[in-house]
């Protein structure tokens, strides 16, 4: 019997707060294909060794938890969004902090975890299709996905996105906390020697500093009809 035909890939990376999350869900719905958050897993990571009191260092031990993650997704109640469990706790709002993203980018620089993550990642690349929201999806994941965006936009941007997102929760940030810790992790991302934040070579770069949501869903929708013939 012949191989099945491997699920086709849209490999979605770039920088936090470029909108990669929101233009993920968005083209994942359209297409009704599946979504892969993979920041959500390095997020979960990172939440599970601080909550277990493991030094973000320790390798073999993050990488141990990140192999045997207890995770359930469960899909939320009409119009709610999808709640997160770990380890039993509803751990949806802590996930999404930027205290949370800082762990991810802490533990995402270890070799073994990456490892430990990467098989996971890979699995959800099921028919008809999968969306991949990341930071290596094109680089390292999925390397011969057919379609790669690097969406970035600048980190004033950015950071004003995060400010209003946040204020919206009701949550008090300032804006110069916030761009201060989108350019560490910019800086952590992009610098750490494995699987870095970078555009694979066949990558379409699209800036969205001065496009809205969307402009760069119609953008990457017509780009995915046109390389995929959808
Ligand atoms: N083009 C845009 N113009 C204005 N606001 C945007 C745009 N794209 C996304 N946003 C808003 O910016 C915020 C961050 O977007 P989103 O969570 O999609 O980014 P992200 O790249 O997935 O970030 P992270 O990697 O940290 O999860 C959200 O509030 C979203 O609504
Ligand atoms: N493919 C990925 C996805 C995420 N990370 C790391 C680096 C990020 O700072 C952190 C959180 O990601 P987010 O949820 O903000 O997209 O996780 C990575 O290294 N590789």
């Amino acid at each position: 019997m012949s191989e099945p035909a491997p699920a086709a890939v849209i490999a979605i990376d770039g920088p936090s707060g470029s909108g990669k999350g929101t233009l993920c869900q968005k083209l994942a719905k359209q297409l009704a294909w599946h979504l892969l958050d993979s920041g959500a897993l390095y997020r979960l990571t990172g939440l599970a060794a601080h909550r277990r009191g493991i030094a973000l260092d320790n390798e073999l031990a993050v990488a141990e938890l990140a192999a045997n993650l207890d995770v359930r997704f469960v899909p939320g109640e009409e119009g709610q969004p999808t709640r997160v469990l770990l380890d039993g706790d509803d751990v949806s709002a802590v996930l999404r902090t930027e205290e949370t993203g800082s762990l991810a980018s802490q533990v995402a620089v270890l070799a073994e975890v990456r490892a430990a993550l990467l098989g996971r990642q890979r699995d959800f690349a099921q028919a008809p299709g999968l969306v991949a929201d990341g930071r290596d999806m094109g680089t390292v994941v999925f390397p011969n996905a057919p379609l790669k965006i690097f969406l970035t936009a600048s980190a004033e941007a950015r950071a004003e996105r995060r400010f209003k997102q946040l204020k919206d929760k009701g949550e008090s940030v300032t804006l110069a906390a916030l761009l201060e810790d989108i350019q560490a992790r910019d800086k952590r991302d992009s610098e750490r020697e494995l699987a870095p934040l970078k555009p694979a070579d066949d990558a379409i770069q699209l800036d969205s500093t001065a496009l809205g949501i969307d402009e760069v869903f119609e953008q990457v929708l017509a780009l995915a009809k046109k390389r995929l013939s959808l």
